[in-house]
């Protein structure tokens, strides 16, 4: 009997994180998200996910250390970036550069894997604008250099701490679908760089990691509080999703959405953002959770992690059009992590299939 979507078909046992979409809340090794976003760094988050699955111990003093050194040998390859890769999409670029890394699954191959979205996307941008690449300055933490490297300038405090509580707080979601095309992959034996390819691949769809910046874009064409309703009405007429809302597993708000307004929040008491920005989604938001009632009875949609992600991102001065290359930049510890808990588990992954088409005529 085929299950649409594989939904609720148990894939994978993990214990790596856990998402209650009843309770609305997510758990990564243990620790609950509120708690984890609160207290650690990119470097914490990805040491804590990675426990256990690399050939030696790391601390994440170790990883800071380890990825200054990594993103200066990746940043090396930039020069491979040629007319034709710089004329594509910035997550395409991105993948197309770290497809050119060499595969494996040791702890090498991970340092190069978790430095190389965080140097090529900053790089990509600034190529594509037509300046210089700003090269890596290893002694910063990972979240200051993405932003040192986009810019050309230090970032501010409250900067490098938003940037932190995102990446923390996207770096692993159970069995979402970029993860489990990580772990397929893995099973076949292929090696990390591998299975991050086809896990980019998988997020860069507008229904999962390609949401936030066509979020930002909605805003934009809403314009005003008072436009909301009509505008939203109209798009759901029109058989549209809104973006930023529904999830398959949270069956209520998303708990990642009030981690990342919490991570705007002193950006906003700083002035580093704009307030009528964030009323008006605050507005769309109301106004999107009202109408989505109204329409879908049935079925609960709420807000997702993409709706405040999209103003966390435009607030740190990311271009919308490599937001699912930040999202890949924060996911890629959760990929890795996934893929090494499934090598050692051993077994090819290979579900079956219904055929539906026509048998063979008879002689
Ligand atoms: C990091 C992430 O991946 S978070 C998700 C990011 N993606 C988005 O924000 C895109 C918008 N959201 C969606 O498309 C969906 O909610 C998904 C893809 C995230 C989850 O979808 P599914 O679990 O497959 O839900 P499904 O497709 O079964 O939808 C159930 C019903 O809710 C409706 N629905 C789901 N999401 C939305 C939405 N955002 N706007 C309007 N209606 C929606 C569907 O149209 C469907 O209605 P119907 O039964 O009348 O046909
Ligand atoms: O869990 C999912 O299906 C999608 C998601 O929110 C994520 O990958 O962060």
């Amino acid at each position: 009997m085929k299950n649409n979507g594989l939904e609720d078909v148990i894939a994978a046992e993990t214990r790596l994180s856990d998402v209650d979409g009843e309770a609305g809340r997510l758990v990564i090794r243990g620790v609950s998200l509120d708690l984890l976003v609160e207290r650690a760094t990119y470097e914490d988050a990805a040491a804590l996910l990675l426990d256990g699955f690399l050939e030696r111990p790391v601390t994440a003093a170790d990883l800071k250390a380890r990825l200054g050194q990594a993103r200066a040998e990746v940043f090396a390859h930039i020069h491979t970036a040629d007319a034709a890769l710089l004329n594509l999409p910035p997550v395409d670029a991105m993948r197309a550069l770290i497809a050119r890394l060499p595969d494996g699954e040791d702890f090498e191959t991970t340092l190069r894997l978790l430095a190389a979205p965080a140097v090529f996307l900053p790089a990509v941008l600034r190529l594509q604008k037509g300046e210089t690449p700003v090269a890596p300055t290893p002694s910063l933490s990972q979240s200051a250099d993405i932003l040192a490297m986009l810019d050309a300038s230090l970032p501010t405090r409250e900067q490098v701490s938003a940037l932190d509580a995102y990446l923390v707080t996207i770096s692993d979601h159970g069995l979402n679908a970029s993860t489990f095309a990580s772990r397929v992959v893995a099973s076949t034996g292929a090696g990390l760089t591998s299975s991050v390819l086809a896990a980019i691949s998988a997020l860069k769809g507008p229904l999962h990691g390609g949401a936030p910046g066509p979020v930002l874009d909605m805003l934009d064409a809403i314009g005003s509080e008072d436009s909301a309703r009509t505008w939203l009405g109209q798009a759901l007429d029109r058989g549209e999703r809104l973006m930023g809302f529904g999830h398959r597993i949270y069956r209520v708000r998303d708990p990642r959405a009030d981690a990342l307004k919490g991570a705007l929040a002193p950006l906003v008491m700083t002035g580093q953002v704009d307030r009528n920005r964030i009323r008006l989604a605050e507005a769309v938001e109301q106004a999107a959770l009202a109408i989505l009632r109204e329409r879908k009875p049935d079925r609960p949609l709420d807000v997702n992690v993409e709706f405040y992600t999209a103003l966390l991102l435009d607030a740190l001065k990311f271009p919308r059009a490599a937001f699912t290359g930040v999202f890949a930049i924060g996911r890629t510890v959760g990929w890795i992590a996934h893929a090494r808990e499934q090598a050692l588990e051993g077994r090819l992954i290979r579900p079956r299939s219904v055929y539906i088409g026509p048998l063979p005529q008879a002689a």
